[in-house]
């Protein structure tokens, strides 16, 4: 005779498992209530030499209200991933949202209107941010009469007028971009990217082509506009001293978020600000972590290591077998 096995355990009823599933199907999705959320995100682009996997299997989340930098070799993948989040570029694979907007899913509409509203963009080039042939007020004014968001033309004035006192070229006014300093024109480009209220400004190198006295004043209003208006505020930067002024500094390795820095303020029993930073590995929605080169060749690690589960801790050791 042979034995009958029951092949779901005794404990777990049907009642059980149909809960069980309706729990999973209420979990809130990844990242659903940040502002960005990347998942496992990726581009190939298709050359003449091949494909280049510009993102591969990038995590990400922002919170609204975040003024956080992105830094990276040359190549890592930061223009792409921001120009995906600008709706300027579209994923290959993966999952993508700002504010709501799905960026893979979008139509040619939504698309439009997300970039017109949504969103926000700062240029590294001066010359990309502004049309010459407008003053200041008028590059400031334009995407407003474009959208419709700001209707009637004294609503829009006083906008313009507002947003240029707020980044600190309300001087600038009736100047033309080559009547205006590389930080002026920078300033004017925040207050433009401000126009139609986006959730979110995205800036590439915005202080890259700008002495450092300069980069710290566009800097700066990047900071007040994050302030006051409660912005989102992403930042790819190569300038140290910008990456250092932020809370929150992401470093992109290889088209994936490799490690992040975290800086927080305290004040000690004299009353000093200090500030603190410290450096994290990221974890990846798979649960792969990268080791950062130093640590692993200072103990010659390579190809595997021991893991040990500990009550609070990970224990990695390097191979010692023969
Ligand atoms: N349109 C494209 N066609 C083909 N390859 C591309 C394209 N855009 C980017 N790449 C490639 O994708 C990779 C990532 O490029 P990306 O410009 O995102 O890097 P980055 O981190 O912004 O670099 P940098 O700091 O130099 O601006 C690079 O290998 C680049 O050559």
């Amino acid at each position: 005779m042979t034995e009958q096995t029951s092949a779901t355990p005794d404990a777990l009823t049907l009642a059980d498992l149909e809960r069980r599933v309706e729990q999973q199907r209420q979990r809130p999705a990844h990242g659903h209530d940040a502002l960005i959320a990347c998942d496992r995100l990726v581009r190939i682009f298709a050359g003449q030499g091949g494909e280049v996997q510009a993102l591969q299997g990038l995590d990400l989340l922002v919170a609204k209200g975040e003024l956080m930098a992105l830094v990276g070799a040359s190549g890592s993948g930061k223009s792409t991933l921001l120009n995906i989040l600008a709706g300027l570029d579209v994923p290959t694979a993966g999952g993508a949202s700002v504010a709501g907007f799905d960026l893979l899913a979008m139509d040619s509409r939504s698309r439009l209107r997300y970039r017109r509203e949504v969103v926000g963009f700062v240029w590294q080039q001066t010359a990309r941010n502004l049309l010459p042939y407008l003053t200041a007020a008028q590059n400031v004014a334009l995407p407003m009469r474009l959208s419709g968001i700001v209707k009637g033309r004294r609503q829009r004035a006083a906008r313009t007028a507002e947003l240029l006192e707020m980044t600190g070229v309300a001087h600038c006014r009736d100047r033309r971009p080559h009547q205006m300093s590389g930080g002026e024109q920078q300033r004017t480009a925040i207050a433009v990217a401000l126009a139609n209220h986006p959730a979110l400004v995205l800036a590439d190198e915005p202080t890259g082509q700008l002495d450092s006295a300069t980069a710290e004043q566009v800097f700066a209003t990047f900071h007040t506009v994050n302030e006051e208006l409660g912005t989102t505020v992403v930042l790819v930067t190569h300038d140290t001293a910008v990456a250092s002024a932020v809370h929150r500094t992401v470093a992109i390795r290889d088209g994936r978020t490799a490690s992040e820095v975290l800086r927080r303020t305290t004040t000690d029993d004299q009353g000093r600000i200090m500030t603190t930073a410290r450096e994290y590995a990221t974890v990846d929605r798979a649960g792969r972590l990268q080791l950062p080169g130093d640590f692993t060749q200072a103990l010659e690690i390579r190809d595997r290591v021991l893991l040990e589960l500990e009550p609070d801790h990970i224990t990695v050791r390097p191979d010692q077998a023969p």
